[in-house]
């Protein structure tokens, strides 16, 4: 397993170890010793999700507010996203910067996001299948979220923003400066 910090303290980029053979692969999408020590926290989970996107469906980009807060481990397991996480806490010093990465199926990285993070994904290939593990339990009441195409966040989404497809909820997402004002 390779773990990485990437630019946003706290929020890693983990490459798990596969093991292929002749039958096919095997791998620990999860091992929550190995994990805490890599990251240096103790993180317990206690929520998985999976969601099922097509080609152009853009979730995002949400958290859950106050105590409610999630820390996520996210991976793709089958298909192709474009996954992006802002820094929303008000201390950090990259408060309102983004992290991007291709999370699939076939490069089976992984994304830990620290509570505080906003998160969403584009879907890149003709279908993907989603699965996260959150430490936190799912408040209809706390959720929030910031509009994907947020100016002041300037996001590369890498995709005609005509194509993108967004849930009702989605479309009418505040910006950055209207959420924190
Ligand atoms: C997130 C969530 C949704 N639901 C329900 C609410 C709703 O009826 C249905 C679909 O919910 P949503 O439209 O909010 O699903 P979705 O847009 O996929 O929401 C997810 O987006 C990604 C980007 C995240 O980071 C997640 O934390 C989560 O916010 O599922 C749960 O029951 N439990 C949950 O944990």
């Amino acid at each position: 397993m390779i773990v990485k910090e990437t630019a946003l303290k706290g929020c890693f980029e983990i490459e798990p170890s596969v093991f292929n053979d002749h039958r096919g692969y095997f791998l620990e999408t999860f091992n929550q010793q190995a994990f805490n020590q890599a990251i240096g926290q103790e993180v317990t989970f206690v929520q998985d999700n999976e969601s099922q996107s097509t080609k152009g469906v853009l979730r995002g980009l949400h958290f859950q507010t106050g105590d409610h807060a999630q820390a996520k481990l996210i991976r793709v397991v089958v298909g192709r996203v474009l996954d992006v996480v802002v820094d929303l806490r008000p201390n950090s010093p990259t408060f309102c910067k983004h992290f991007k990465a291709v999370l699939s199926g076939e490069n089976k990285k992984q994304l830990f996001v620290p509570r505080g993070f906003a998160h969403g994904f584009l879907v890149l290939s003709e279908t993907a299948i989603f699965s996260y593990k959150c430490d936190n339990f799912y408040s209809k009441a706390a959720e929030a979220g910031i509009a994907y195409n947020d100016p002041t966040l300037n996001i590369d989404w890498e995709f005609p923003t005509n194509l993108v497809e967004l849930s009702k909820k989605d479309l009418h997402l505040p910006t950055i400066e209207a959420y924190f004002k």
